[in-house]
């Protein structure tokens, strides 16, 4: 089935506004579809860099994945389009942009906001796994915040569905897990560890693993070095739950359900997400 591609979006059906961020492979706009006026956010990338970079089939799973998912925290993908030079991915426009720049004006989250997101997001990963599709690449860089505050999961470029399970990966360390880092085969768990470590940064600014050579942070990941500092103070039940989802043994992990059942998540997340 095609990414929802009813319609052939073309350029000129929309009005292009601001830069909203670039990435690796292009730019991000703010747009206006002219016939509905819905504003949505143009992910603009070049063949070339994709083709340089030997993504285009990533590219294409990742279209084809996120197109078809609805869930109130995973960034909507309406469509794309391509012309010569450059494909276009018709996305939600998130207005409270991106998380990890929250984080670093805030230095680190309440309890409160933390625990929101995390329930936010195990609710989100449960949708996800409900569909064989397992992000793995969960870190602040790939969350949005829309207009209401709520949090949103973007950029698909990693997830696969479970059955045909890639090893390679690129980027920052910090957010994988044992068994990727050891690459050995992994399955849905690995988002299990990746919300435990986001859990843990938004409380303290900094991810657990944190060390200055990426063989230092390899080696307290493969060991579970996991340390809490006594500033900023997070309380007990925090520190339980982090301690229950960051486990060497994949299958020892806290399911997402009973994450959403635990005590600190119960008493401190916002019902309305
Ligand atoms: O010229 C093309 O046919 C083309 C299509 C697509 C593409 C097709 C569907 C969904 C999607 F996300 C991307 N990506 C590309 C990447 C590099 C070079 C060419 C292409
Ligand atoms: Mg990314």
């Amino acid at each position: 089935a095609h990414a929802n591609q009813e319609k052939r979006w073309v350029l000129s059906d929309f009005e292009v506004g601001k830069p909203l961020g670039r990435g690796k492979f292009g730019h991000v706009y703010l747009a206006r579809e002219k016939r509905s006026s819905e504003i949505v956010a143009l992910k603009v990338l070049f063949k070339s860099q994709l083709k340089q970079s030997q993504v285009e089939h990533q590219l294409r799973r990742e279209v084809e994945i996120q197109s078809h998912l609805r869930h109130p925290n995973i960034l909507r993908l309406y469509g794309y389009f391509y012309d010569q030079t450059r494909v276009y991915l018709i996305l939600e426009y998130a207005a409270k942009g991106e998380l990890y720049k929250e984080l670093t004006r805030c230095k680190h989250f309440s309890e409160r906001r933390t625990a929101t997101y995390v329930a936010s997001l195990a609710r989100a990963l449960i949708y996800l796994h409900g569909k064989h599709v397992i992000h793995r690449d969960i870190k602040p860089e790939n969350l949005l915040v829309g207009v209401q505050g709520e949090i949103k999961i973007a950029d698909f470029g990693w997830s696969v569905h479970t059955f045909n399970r890639r090893r390679t990966m690129c980027g920052t360390l910090d957010y994988l897990p044992p068994e990727m880092v050891e690459k050995a085969e992994h399955d849905y768990h690995v988002d299990i560890w990746s919300l435990g470590v986001l859990c843990y940064e938004f409380l303290y600014g900094v991810p657990p693993f944190e060390a200055k050579e990426h063989s230092e942070t390899y080696r307290r990941i493969v060991k579970v070095d996991l340390k809490f500092p006594l500033k900023p103070f997070v309380s007990p039940a925090a520190k339980d739950l982090i301690s229950q989802m960051l486990v060497k043994s994949s299958a020892q992990r806290l399911p997402l359900h009973k994450v959403l059942e635990h005590p600190w998540i119960v008493q401190n997340a916002d019902p309305s997400g």
